[in-house]
Formats: structure tokens, C-alpha cells, sequence
């Protein structure tokens, strides 16, 4: 357990009772994120019902993420030690299980402590009649061997939905084995230094003064990854707005916008803010518009700005219809569109059981109608940057290819990665590190 999850002498045991609690708020977000709800919501709502202090939130946060990662295979395993067939409306039982095998096999949590917890966590998920069934599954599990049943099929070894792993298999062939391990991966923290407020090799100093692992990544100059866990208000000069956390993917994309002095720029799906930050970081006097549909993500674009004393134009605007601005006003367009998050799944394992197959047609809509409606608000000469954190080349390159075809007027500005400029740039998840994402960049003649 790292140093800063520390706590006070007297809270300091994992009692029998918060060990159970932690058990049974993994149980109901793994229920709640299999009917439908996101990780975010599930896990604030439990974790306060269940009144779980900062500690117990990062082991059950573990075990939901890993969890979800191997959802399929787990279930696999699960299925042979079942009787009968568990009912719906008791469906956090079999979440309960899951997560017990989740922490036997992957977390190697003593085999006692796992299976008394997650018998007490019966009766805090109101499935007391299910005792004597959970404890006996989970010893003969023990007594069999306790490892996974594995399978030839790997959707199911790498627990993909079938019709995600289908569309990955049809848009990378034999690539796609490589993408779904490294979709099952931990995410590796990363941080932006404010590098304008702080040299990289001044934080750096900080960094070693506080005695924390980094490693630098030749991708991003102002790039660092943290080589341990640290919660955000560990990390040096965080409150002090001199470093942001930022995937190193997305920390690639606002320099493709050649960003200078006193530019209008429009961020049309800016929250949580992320990117209109570093617009904001590459320039001096930036006249910056970021707009969101989201009033809630946008108040998030705000508390990220106000961290880091950057100021912008906030709206809650549907970004379809962008007919307050007018036409050609924009310098810079950033179109950072609502996608898949098929290159986000380390991060986010819960994407795989929350998208739907019939979600990415609306989705190439939403970012075709987008595309657009923003192309209409550049500048002659200006730049409109597209990306998105899916690697689903429907989402992505068939996109935009389909709208430079589509417009007389707009044409690529090649991206340069790896030494080698191409009209856009796709990379997958951890191939240079960062998450999967996808840049292009077109200009209006
Ligand atoms: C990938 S996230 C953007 C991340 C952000 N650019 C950053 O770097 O922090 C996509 C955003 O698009 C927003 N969005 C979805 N549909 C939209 C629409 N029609 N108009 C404007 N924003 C939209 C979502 O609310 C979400 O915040």
C-alpha cells in the first residue's frame, strides 16, 4: 500500500466489517455498471451509502476496474461451479462471486480473508438466503484449484463483448490480439507540466525532492509518468497549477493546432477541459470559446480553468447547431468529438459493457454533423483539429476522409509522428505509451 494512503492508528485495521463493506460496494457497482449505470456514478453512490473512507475506496475501485477487465473469462469460470441458474433480481450475487475470483486469482488477497468478507457482504447486498451457497462456490473453487478456465476464443479470453471484438478484428486483422491485451492493461499515470510557469526539469527536482518515481517519454516534452500510485493531492504543485493530469496521447494534440498569439479559437466539445487548458498554455492574449452540451461537464471545464488561472468563454451549446457564431470567425477549431472510448478501455474498463453496437452509428452522426457545422466557423487558412480516443476506423479516418471528399474547400495538413507526416495519425492504446487515439488535422482554401 503506497505512503500516502495513510491513516490514523485507530482506523488503520481492515476490520472484518469494512471488509465486507468493501466487498459489497464492489458487488454493487459491478450490478449497477451491468445495468446500465456508469463507473463514475455507481462508485460515488456506494461508496457514500456505504460510508467507505479514501482507502477502502481505492481497493474496491481496484476491484471493480479489474473486475470489469475480465469480466467474460471470470465468468467462465464462475458458470461450471454454478447449480442453478442465479435469478435477476439476485444478480449481486454473481457480482459478489466474480469479484471474489477477481481478487483469488489476480489480487492474490488471502483466500480466508476473501471469502469470509464476501459471505458478510451477503447481508449487506440483502442476499442473506445466499450465504451458505456463496461460501461453498467459493471453497470449492479453492479446493479446485482456484485458477481460471481459459478459453480459444479470444473475445472471451480477453472478456470483449463479441460484436466489440468483431469490429476491432474487421479494422486490424491480426493486430487486434495486442490491442486487446493492452486494452486490459493498468492505465499509467501521467502528468502535464505547465512548462510556461515551470521548466520540465525544475518539476523534476520536485519530484525527486518528494521522492517519487517518474519516467519521461520522448513523445510529449512536458510529459511526465508517475511510476507509483499517487492520489491528486499528493502530486507536487498540483494545487498550484503548475501540472495537470493528462494522458500522454491526448497532451499530443492541442500543439497540432499551431497555436500562436491572439488567435480565436473555438473548443467545440471542451469538457472536462483538458485541451482548452493547453490551448490556453501554448499562446499568449487567446481569445478561446469552449463549448459543451453538457452543462455539468462543462462547471468541470470550469474548476479545471479556475486550478490553473486560465480563463476562457464557457457556453453550453450543442455543437450541431453552432448558428450564434458566425461564419469564418475562427483561427483554430477543435472538434475533440463524443466517440466510442474504444481507446480509452484501460482507463475506463467499463466502456466494454456500457457501449453498444448500435451506439457507434449515432455516434459517426453526432461527429459527422459536428464536423460539419465547426468546418462552416473557420477561417480561410485557418486550422480545424479532429480527434477522438477511439480507435474504430469508422469513428476515425473513414470520418474524416469522407469529409475532406465531402468538402471542395477543405484539405489535410499532414501530422508528422514518428518522423513520417501522413493526413492523419491513429495509435493504439499503449503503443507509444498513451491511450488510443486518433488526429487529424484539415484547413479551408
Ligand atoms: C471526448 S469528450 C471531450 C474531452 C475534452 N475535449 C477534454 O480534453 O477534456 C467529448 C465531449 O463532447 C461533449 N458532447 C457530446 N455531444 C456534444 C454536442 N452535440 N455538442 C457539444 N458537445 C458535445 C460531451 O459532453 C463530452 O464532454
Amino acid at each position: 500500500m503506497s505512503k500516502f494512503f495513510k491513516r490514523s492508528e485507530s482506523k488503520n485495521k481492515v476490520t472484518a466489517k469494512t471488509g465486507a463493506q468493501s466487498r459489497a460496494c464492489a458487488a454493487f457497482i459491478v450490478n449497477a455498471i451491468e445495468n446500465g449505470q456508469s463507473f463514475n456514478t455507481a462508485f460515488a453512490h456506494f461508496c457514500m451509502k456505504l460510508e467507505l473512507d479514501d482507502r477502502d475506496k481505492a481497493f474496491v475501485s481496484e476491484i471493480v476496474y479489474g473486475t470489469l477487465r475480465h469480466r467474460r473469462l471470470l465468468n467462465k469460470s464462475l458458470e461450471p461451479l454454478l447449480e442453478h441458474k442465479i435469478q435477476k433480481r439476485h444478480s449481486v450475487v454473481k457480482s459478489l462471486l466474480l469479484c471474489a475470483m477477481y481478487q483469488l486469482i489476480f489480487m492474490r488477497t488471502p483466500p480466508h480473508a476473501v471469502v469470509s468478507a464476501t459471505v458478510s457482504a451477503c447481508a449487506l447486498c440483502q442476499v442473506r438466503s445466499f450465504v451458505s451457497m456463496v461460501n461453498a462456490i467459493l471453497r470449492r473453487f479453492l479446493r479446485e484449484g482456484g485458477a481460471l478456465t481459459h478459453s480459444l476464443d479470444d473475445a472471451v479470453e480477453f472478456s470483449f463483448p463479441d460484436w466489440l471484438y468483431k469490429r476491432i478484428s474487421a479494422d486490424y486483422g491480426d493486430k487486434t490480439k495486442d490491442i486487446l491485451i493492452n486494452s486490459n492493461e493498468h492505465a499509467p499515470l501521467f502528468l502535464r507540466v505547465l512548462t510556461d510557469r515551470i521548466s520540465l526539469e525544475d518539476y523534476l527536482k520536485e519530484l525527486d525532492r518528494h521522492d517519487i518515481d517518474y519516467a519521461l517519454n520522448r513523445y510529449g516534452n512536458s510529459c511526465v509518468e508517475i511510476l507509483q500510485p499517487l492520489p491528486h493531492d499528493a502530486i507536487p504543485l498540483f494545487k498550484e497549477g503548475m501540472v495537470t493530469i493528462q494522458d500522454l496521447s491526448a497532451q499530443l494534440a492541442a500543439p497540432l493546432l499551431n497555436i500562436s498569439d491572439n488567435l480565436k479559437v473555438l473548443d467545440t466539445c471542451a469538457a472536462p477541459g483538458g485541451k482548452s487548458a493547453h490551448i490556453l498554455s501554448l499562446g499568449k492574449n487567446i481569445n478561446l470559446t469552449a463549448i459543451d452540451i453538457d452543462e455539468s461537464r462543462l462547471k468541470s471545464t470550469q474548476q479545471t480553468l479556475d486550478r490553473l488561472k486560465l480563463k476562457a468563454e464557457l457556453k453550453v451549446m450543442d455543437a450541431k447547431d453552432l448558428s450564434s457564431f458566425e461564419d469564418e470567425s475562427f483561427d483554430r477549431i477543435l472538434v475533440d468529438a463524443p466517440c466510442s472510448g474504444t481507446g480509452v478501455i484501460r482507463r475506463h474498463p467499463d466502456i466494454k459493457w456500457l457501449r453498444r453496437d448500435k451506439d457507434i452509428e449515432s455516434l459517426c452522426q453526432i461527429q459527422k454533423d459536428i464536423l460539419n457545422e465547426a468546418f462552416k466557423k473557420l477561417k480561410t487558412g485557418g486550422i480545424l483539429l479532429y480527434t477522438t480516443c477511439s480507435i474504430l476506423k469508422c469513428e476515425n479516418e473513414e470520418q474524416i476522409k469522407d469529409f475532406v471528399k465531402g468538402h471542395d474547400n477543405a484539405r489535410f495538413v499532414p501530422v508528422s509522428f514518428d518522423d513520417t507526416e501522413c493526413d492523419y495519425k491513429q495509435v493504439l492504446p499503449s503503443a507509444h505509451g498513451g491511450d488510443g487515439f486518433f488526429y487529424a488535422r484539415v484547413t479551408k482554401i
